[in-house]
């Protein structure tokens, strides 16, 4: 598997209270399988990408990202599997301000060490960014923003890749756009993607949908 889940539990403290808000979670997604994750706000959906990417940790249960497991990995270990093997995704495009179009792309590649220029140039081409990479994020429009942040996250050639409503911020239109080229690439680079979403719209575009609700999975 290339994710696998089983009975994650997290909470957390809040005001001297205690809120589960996972209470045995189990998923499994095979190599490049694309699974929507669907459910309220407040369910947890979030929550359970952090702990997919290694960006906070279950309270327990396992959790297993391309054969390494997360739960008593050390926080170098979940850094570099951040930087090499999932890609991630967040509904805000997170660039650098600081960094032309060109940069941004290359910045986790080169983290990562696997910086291929010829590469970079077809992911470029691909995203439609081809013309911009003189540009600063600050010049983009927010769908232009978003591809380059796909385009960040697919440089490293992850396995995984996790995206928290990715397309939240664009209107519908330019949304879309942005959906069909994030899967096509997906599909191409062979990852396997968890994608949260509220729309029902988009999550049948994946190729299974799961359902968060009372801190449990359902599909
Ligand atoms: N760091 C934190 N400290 C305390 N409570 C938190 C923290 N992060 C999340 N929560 C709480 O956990 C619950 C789940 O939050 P989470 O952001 O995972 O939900 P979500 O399903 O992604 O919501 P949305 O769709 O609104 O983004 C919420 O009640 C939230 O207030």
């Amino acid at each position: 598997m290339l994710l696998s889940l089983s009975d994650i539990g997290k909470g957390y403290e809040t005001g001297g209270a205690r809120v589960e808000v996972l209470g045995g979670v189990d998923l499994a997604l095979a190599p490049g399988e694309t699974v929507a994750l669907t459910g309220e706000s407040g369910s947890g959906k979030s929550t359970l990408l952090h702990l997919c990417a290694g960006l906070d940790r279950a309270d327990r249960g396992r959790i297993e990202v391309a054969g390494q497991d997360l739960t008593h990995a050390s926080e170098r270990r979940l850094a570099a599997l951040r930087r090499e093997t999932v890609g991630l995704v967040f509904q805000q495009f997170n660039l650098i301000p600081s960094l032309d179009v060109a940069a941004n792309l290359a910045f986790q590649a080169r983290l990562a060490g696997r910086h291929d220029p010829d590469r970079a140039a077809k992911l470029a081409d691909r995203l439609g960014l081809s013309g911009l990479l003189s540009r600063y994020p600050e010049q983009l429009s927010g769908g232009q923003q978003q591809r380059v942040a796909i385009g960040r996250a697919l440089a490293i050639r992850p396995a995984l890749l996790l995206a928290d409503e990715p397309t939240g911020n664009l209107d519908e239109a330019t949304g879309d756009a942005v959906m069909e080229l994030m899967l096509e690439l997906v599909a191409e680079a062979g990852a396997g993607l968890l994608m949260v979403t509220h729309s029902p719209r988009l999550a049948a575009r994946l190729g299974r949908r799961v359902h968060l609700a009372g801190g449990r999975l359902a599909a």
